[in-house]
């Protein structure tokens, strides 16, 4: 086994006699001003300039953080369009990562939808022409053959959080070939804004093992592999070895996975959970932050879950994820399987997934397959009931939709709800929002205000009937973050699903408490300390269920655990600089 690359270790982070934090640098003179996770730019104080060989490399006036923000915040302005402030702010992060982090922190609401969905959605699509900067770990058929060789070349040495995605359903866009890398990308920036983590702690993935898309396929310009995807054994070899290497090279880290086809999804959680921890962010995270926000919207109604009936609109991974989700939260407020039954509908393209139409081939599928006899009754057109026909004839009072199908749910479907219930509930929760299943402006007119609704992607509040509503977000961002980092925190041997409850619970009592009488979730610049709490929490159910390697925090109280998290959690500042004595040694000069 090779050694990693002599040439990553840039720096360390050390303490001075007086217990303050400095970092020494390996690596000084330009190259310096080349790696954003080092590079101050202006910000380099004169005595850093003299003995970093950097002095009139950079302007003369030496800028404090919140200066270099207030101009590159005045450079974004001058932005014109989505994908144009995207692409400005992917560049200052392949550029200055303290100042990136910085910024977004402090706009993070007015940034989010740039750098995360809807707009990471076109990100994707446009990757190979927007891409510049070596950001991420590209592993592919060209280099999987001796990827433990290629893991070494990532100049990072402590990795805790991956998020790697096969790119085989981005969003609801479906294949996206080396595209999807963007999302890897995007998910990481929240785990480091919002959830805590360092930034020198993440390592975006592709595992590119092919696309299907003709068109990427044809496409000279395409960054990705041009050839079809891997399937079957070669696949699993694909990954088995990704496993392997990630768990020699940096043996601590949480693999978040992220945006795989059912196919696919359920099959890698599996095979791999127990190997290294890891976790599916669409059936899981998604998951666990629908029933959060099915239990704040039955509250409204002065009901739980066990007095809704449930449809879910797609069976992909984030539907079943999100069925599943729903499914133990009705047995932990004591319903039997029999009743779950009666209370959680799943639908296909085809119609309400019913028994005899091969659903039963994929294991995942099978607890939410109706038996014949739930719908003898019902009235009819066909054999298989449509999704108006389910809404109708189960009674649903709350409908999620995980379908990517756009404009999905139209007014006769939400006004068979209103047959059901005087207040229904309806996520439509794909993303981006081009592909949202119905416009929330819609669903308040249809149902005059009544509708309690979340979204996937972000709304502006809307006005109705001259009040206005706030339209919740409901993202995995308010789950994945958090989750991730409690179990770095706890080095959690594994991400239970009680843990993944532990943060559905979480996020749906912080609505409760701190969110007011009519949200669904919390306002996104408050993600920040929904994750912290979710982190705290998740820490706690991985100490309870014996699955933390972390022997510091084992004995801790509650309120000890919370500040252990909170004093790890890293916020963007300009540390100092001193120059190491093997700085040119480092360099190989
Ligand atoms: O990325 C998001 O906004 C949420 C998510 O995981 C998905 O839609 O696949
Ligand atoms: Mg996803």
């Amino acid at each position: 086994m090779p050694s990693p690359n002599q040439l990553t270790r840039y720096y360390d982070v050390k303490r001075d006699e007086h217990g303050q934090r400095y970092v020494e640098v390996h690596v000084t003179g330009f190259p310096l001003l080349q790696i954003p996770l080092l590079n101050k730019s202006t910000g380099f104080s004169l005595q850093e300039r003299r003995e970093l060989d950097i002095d009139g490399l950079v302007p003369p006036h030496i800028n404090s953080l919140s200066e270099q923000k207030e101009r590159t915040y005045q450079a974004y302005g001058r932005q014109t369009s989505d994908i144009g402030r995207h692409e400005f702010l992917r560049a200052l992060q392949d550029r200055n990562e303290v100042l990136f982090y910085s910024l977004l922190i402090d706009h993070l609401e007015e940034m989010l939808p740039i750098l995360y969905t809807p707009t990471v959605g076109e990100a994707v699509r446009n990757f190979s022409s927007i891409y510049r900067y070596p950001r991420g770990l590209a592993v592919s058929t060209s280099n999987v053959g001796h990827v433990e060789e290629v893991i070494n070349n990532v100049p990072l040495n402590d990795v805790r959080m991956i998020v790697a995605t096969d790119s085989s359903a981005i969003l609801g866009i479906g294949d996206q070939g080396f595209g999807g890398m963007a999302i890897s990308i995007g998910k990481l920036s929240l785990y480091i804004a919002a959830g805590g983590l360092g930034l020198d702690k993440t390592l975006p993935v592709e595992l590119d093992v092919g696309t299907d898309r003709e068109d990427l396929l044809a496409d000279p310009l395409y960054l990705g592999q041009h050839h079809r995807r891997l399937t079957g054994r070669q696949y699993d070899e694909f990954l088995d070895r990704f496993v392997e290497a990630v768990a020699e090279r940096y043996p601590q880290a949480i693999v978040q996975w992220e945006d795989f086809s059912r196919n696919t999804a359920f099959h890698v959680l599996e095979r791999y959970r127990r190997v290294i921890p890891s976790f599916n962010d669409d059936i899981q995270g998604t998951g666990a932050m629908a029933v959060a926000g099915l239990v704040s919207a039955a509250r409204q109604k002065g009901e739980t879950l066990k007095d809704q009936v449930f449809v879910v609109v797609g069976n992909g991974a984030g539907g079943i994820g999100v069925a599943g989700m729903i499914r133990q939260g009705l047995l932990r407020e004591g319903l039997s399987d029999a009743e779950v039954q009666r209370r959680l509908f799943v639908v296909a393209r085809e119609g309400l997934m019913i028994e005899g139409r091969g659903y039963e081939q994929d294991a995942f599928q099978q607890p939410f397959i109706q038996p014949r006899s739930a719908v003898e009754g019902w009235q009819l057109a066909g054999e298989q009931p449509t999704l108006l026909e389910t809404v109708q004839n189960a009674g649903a009072t709350a409908v999620l939709g995980l379908t990517g199908a756009a404009g999905l749910f139209g007014e006769e479907l939400v006004r068979a709800m209103l047959a059901n219930t005087a207040r229904p509930i309806i996520f439509p929760l794909s993303n981006p929002t081009s592909h949202i299943e119905a416009h929330p402006a819609d669903l308040l007119r249809w149902t005059d205000g009544a509708a309690i609704i979340a979204t996937g992607s972000p709304f502006d509040p809307i006005e109705h009937g001259g009040q206005t509503y706030r339209i919740g977000q409901g993202n995995n961002a308010f789950i994945f973050p958090g989750l991730g980092f409690g179990a770095v925190m706890s080095r959690a041997r594994e991400i239970t699903d009680g843990m993944v409850m532990e943060a559905a619970q979480t996020l749906a009592d912080w609505t409760a408490e701190h969110s007011g009488p009519d949200a669904v979730f919390p306002v996104v610049s408050q993600l920040r300390a929904v994750s912290e709490e979710v982190a705290v929490r998740v820490a706690r159910q991985a100490i309870t269920e014996g699955v933390s390697a972390e022997r510091r925090i084992r004995n801790m109280t509650d309120e000890a655990l919370a500040d252990f998290i909170r004093e790890h959690q890293w916020t963007p500042e300009y540390l100092p600089f001193r120059r190491s004595n093997d700085a040119e040694l480092a360099l190989g000069l």
